[in-house]
């Protein structure tokens, strides 16, 4: 049994699955069987089974085996390349059936001893157990008898006599025994039959043994003579590698001993985790009481956050409705008090006589009472003469007045420039949206607009450039005429095209001059600039001549229209056109126009008589200036903001300082406004969510939309996002702007630059560092002018850097404020005048909206750049209060609007009244 039990252990599995036929074998087999379970094997009948959790572990196991067979396969396959015709594989199988057969046979033989051995054994065991059955029945048989004869009587005293009592008793205990012992032998004899059944088994699967054996045999004969006939030299190296493979197998097997030691080991480990994560599941639940707590929490907090958002919306609802209540209220009593008004014209006109002898009669009373002058008296009467509309709509509007309002009111019609609106006109290079570089052009289309509302009948004239977007024109036509104008001792004609542009009417001059001046692709950067606006101011100032209008103002904005000024007093005021009077806006003192002397003479003018000290004469030697021919020449001047007015008395005014000084009398800083429907956030179709100061949730799906436009990392929702948006000029200090870049990106920010450079180098830098940055997903530099992505950055921007060397007024921090961009700038010019320092306790505290700084360098710009970011992070509410009351900041045209109709209304009351 010891010897079977070893062989069977050492035996491939493959074998020792197939030895089963005796009761011993099949306690090995249940053994193995266990063994095979216990490293994660199926022996043959438990195939196929339901999966259980240890099939994993199983499948790892085979998945090793496998790759340890496969391993040594590879191995094989290496080492025994084919060489002779058979595959290396079959060769391989066959190598293994044979060693394993060999085996098999040696087993077979020893069991099969055995078994013999154990048969003999049992039929000795029978035979004895036979011959005592046969003796004990012999005896039980005699007693038998004996008993018989005794309880029949004749043999009773017999047996009396023969047989004790005590005897008796004997026997009948032996019998009791004898009857056990035969129960026992039956059992046995039982057993022996099972045995034999077992013996007959076996015998039959020796039988079967047998026949594989022979089977076996037989093809292993063929295998050694296949192998001798494919190559007989081979055949000692081939048995050398069997053993090698057998080596291989037995550590393969090994391997997968070891596996299922540690896959036992890893059981174990699995029932420790298995209760481990049990009581983590016990745990769990605790905490998961305590984390539904927390959801319940969090839940009712954003229950109340939407509620309150919901309060908030139906308060907003409510304001609203109270406030289309109120402007319904507005308009239904404007509509009664136009009805009223109507009835009453009405009758003024089915009664024209008695209004105007109601007129006439409270004249003349005022003039009695002294409550008017007699010069007003008969100013007014003779108003009621022609019948003046004015003095009919200003009776009509007298209703409900008290009497001294009513003579106020009369009285005022009766100013020069205030009984109808002034009539303005603009001549400008850019306009916004039609023609835009810059701030110009906003100013321009802002201001024009804003003149407009205030009843000034307000006009525009603008080139006709190729480049312009005549998209943004209205009703875009060339008029049925051609102004003819001179240039360089010659007449050109000029097509002069109309339509209106943002509710301006706009006349647009287009030259047929051969030089093409405005068909350059470009709006400025031209060799022959100059000579361009010469051109177009002289046209300019020509289509008005020749119009014969009666104008009021004629308002040129920088070098590139200064022209008019000279022109106008000295070429055209001697022909009659004289009732105009000139306003000069100076944007920007850098430009200023300055060319040789000699080609002034282009557009008409006597050089001469302008190339002096007190002219137009340039400090540079043999040059004129236009910009300071403007300030010479205009009734009035101005600049865009109160601070850069000062700024240009001094260093500021690029030599001009002294000609301002001169003329200060007429020279005013206004600051710009902007125009406040272009620029609104809750309008604004650039837009890809309408926003406003109550309502920030657009702002932010702005910037969450720009940083997916831009490729720029949206992990962080509350990431600061900086924006610039400018032309890249010195003025706008590009090395504090090339800082702020690499700042922002310190301070954890996002940074988003749209601008481009006329200057080659400063624009070449920018694309540096935009390369520099193009995979970098905080930073990203549009080199472009792009109008509707600009309305998209402020939208999208936290802050928004301006950190300009000087700033005639600077538009885009205003922009950005109300976009709720927290502008960063530098304390210069306009910017002086419209950022006021969040940390500045000598400003009132209503005023402060932003973050300044005063010296150009970069560690300044850095600590306001600082100052800003800490609030940002660490004071959100301060914050979101500061981004509120920017947003809420009017930044309109009205106040400016009115202070330009103030100096207009003056200049021209100095002409009336020298007249
Ligand atoms: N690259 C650009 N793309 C679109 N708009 C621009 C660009 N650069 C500047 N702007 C716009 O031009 C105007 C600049 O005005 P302002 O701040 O007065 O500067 P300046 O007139 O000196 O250029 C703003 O309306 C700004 O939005």
């Amino acid at each position: 049994m010891a010897c079977m039990a070893a062989g069977a252990e050492a035996a491939p599995l493959l074998f020792r699955r197939r030895l089963a036929p005796s009761p011993v074998a099949a306690r090995r087999r249940l053994l193995v069987s266990c063994r095979a379970r216990r490293r994660g094997l199926r022996t043959a009948a438990e195939l196929p089974r339901k999966s259980t959790s240890n099939d994993k572990h199983h499948n790892r196991v085979n998945m090793q085996r496998d790759e340890a067979s496969v391993s040594s396969d590879k191995e094989r396959q290496e080492k025994y390349g084919d060489e002779n015709g058979i595959s290396n594989l079959q060769l391989e199988d066959l190598i293994q059936m044979i060693q394993n057969t060999e085996k098999n046979i040696m087993l077979l033989n020893q069991a099969r001893l055995q078994a013999l051995e154990h048969v003999e054994t049992v039929l000795k065991e029978k035979e004895d157990l036979q011959r005592k059955l046969k003796i004990l029945e012999t005896r039980l048989s005699e007693t038998d008898a004996r008993l018989k004869l005794s309880a029949e009587g004749q043999f009773g005293t017999e047996i009396n006599d023969s047989l004790p009592v005590l005897e008796l008793d004997d026997i009948k205990e032996e019998n009791m025994l004898l009857k056990d012992d035969i129960q026992f032998l039956k059992t046995m004899l039982i057993e022996v039959a099972e045995t034999e059944n077992s013996i007959f088994t076996l015998e039959k699967e020796r039988a079967l043994l047998d026949a594989s054996l022979r089977e076996l045999e037989s093809r292993f004969i063929d295998a050694q003579a296949d192998m001798l006939k494919s190559d007989p030299r081979q055949y000692d190296a081939w048995w050398e590698k069997v053993e090698n493979l057998g080596d291989l197998l037995e550590t393969a097997t090994n391997k997968v001993e070891n596996a299922a030691m540690v896959l036992g080991r890893n059981h174990d480990l699995e029932d420790k985790v298995d209760k481990l994560e049990a009581s983590l599941a016990e745990a769990n639940i605790s905490k998961f009481s305590c984390y539904f707590v927390d959801l319940l929490q969090e839940k009712i907090k954003s229950v109340e956050e939407r509620f309150q958002v919901c309060n908030h919306e139906m308060h907003s609802q409510i304001e609203l409705y109270e406030n289309s209540i109120a402007e319904f209220h507005d308009i239904l009593s404007k509509l009664v008090e136009e009805t009223e008004k109507r009835s009453l014209e009405h009758s003024a006109s089915s009664m024209p006589s008695e209004l105007w002898s109601r007129i006439s009669l409270l004249i003349d009373g005022w003039l009695l009472e002294k409550r008017i002058s007699y010069n007003d008296a008969n100013t007014l009467r003779e108003m009621v003469r022609k019948r003046d509309s004015c003095l009919r709509e200003a009776y009509l509007s007298c209703r409900g007045m008290k009497d001294r309002e009513i003579v106020d009111n009369f009285l005022k019609i009766t100013l020069p420039g205030t009984s109808s609106g002034l009539h303005i006109i603009h001549i400008a290079a850019e306009m916004a949206p039609v023609a835009k570089v810059g701030g110009l052009a906003d100013v321009i289309s802002g201001l024009g607009k804003a003149l407009q509302k205030k009843g000034h009948l307000v006009e525009i004239i603008l080139p006709k450039y190729d480049c312009m977007q005549n998209d943004q024109v209205n009703n875009l036509k060339v008029l049925d005429v051609v102004v003819q104008s001179y240039f360089e001792g010659n007449l050109f004609n000029n097509k002069i095209w109309t339509g209106t542009v943002e509710g301006l009417p706009v006349y647009f001059i287009e030259p047929q001059h051969p030089a093409k001046f405005f068909w350059r692709a470009q709006y400025y950067g031209e060799h022959d600039d100059f000579k361009r606006f010469a051109y177009f101011s002289r046209a300019a100032l020509e289509l008005l001549y020749q119009s014969q209008k009666k104008i009021d103002i004629i308002h040129c904005h920088d070098w590139q229209t200064a022209f008019v000024a000279p022109l106008y007093w000295e070429a055209y005021a001697n022909l009659g056109f004289n009732s105009a009077r000139i306003c000069f806006t100076c944007h920007n003192f850098e430009y200023q126009g300055a060319a040789p002397a000699q080609d002034l003479a282009c557009c008409g003018l006597d050089v001469q008589q302008l190339d002096r000290e007190d002219r137009m004469r340039d400090n540079s030697h043999g040059r004129i200036n236009v910009v300071k021919g403007a300030i010479v020449y205009s009734n009035i001047v101005t600049t865009v903001s109160p601070t850069y007015a000062l700024e240009v008395r001094s260093e500021g005014g690029r030599g001009l300082q002294d000609s301002l000084k001169l003329h200060s009398r007429k020279f005013v800083g206004i600051l710009n406004g902007i125009d406040t429907d272009t620029w609104n956030p809750s309008t604004d179709r650039h837009l890809k969510v309408q926003y406003n100061a109550n309502d920030l949730q657009g702002k932010a799906a702005n910037k969450a939309a720009l940083r997916k436009q831009l490729n720029l990392s949206s992990t962080n929702a509350s990431q600061p996002l900086v924006g610039c948006i400018t032309r890249l000029v010195p003025q706008k200090g590009v090395h504090l702007i090339r800082h702020a870049i690499y700042k922002t990106a310190e301070l954890g920010g996002q940074f988003v630059l749209l601008g481009s450079s006329p200057v080659p180098h400063i624009q070449r830098e920018f694309e540096g560092i935009a390369d520099h940055f193009q995979n970098n997903n905080n930073i990203r530099l549009l080199l472009k002018y792009d109008d509707s992505l600009s309305h998209w950055i402020y939208a999208a921007s936290d802050m928004f850097i301006v950190p300009s060397m000087f700033e005639p007024c600077g538009l885009t921090q205003m922009i950005a404020m109300r976009y709720g961009s927290v502008p960063i700038v530098r304390k210069t010019g306009g910017l002086n005048d419209s950022v006021f320092d969040f940390d500045d306790e000598t400003i009132p505290k209503e005023l402060r909206n932003g973050f300044t700084f005063v010296h150009p360098d970069e560690k300044a710009l850095s600590g306001a750049m600082e100052r800003a970011f800490n609030y940002y992070n660490r004071k959100p509410e301060v914050w979101k209060q500061l981004v509120q009351k920017d947003m809420r900041i009017d930044f309109s045209w009205a106040s400016s609007a009115s202070q330009y109709e103030d100096i207009y209304q003056r200049a021209v009351a100095r002409a009336r009244a020298a007249a």
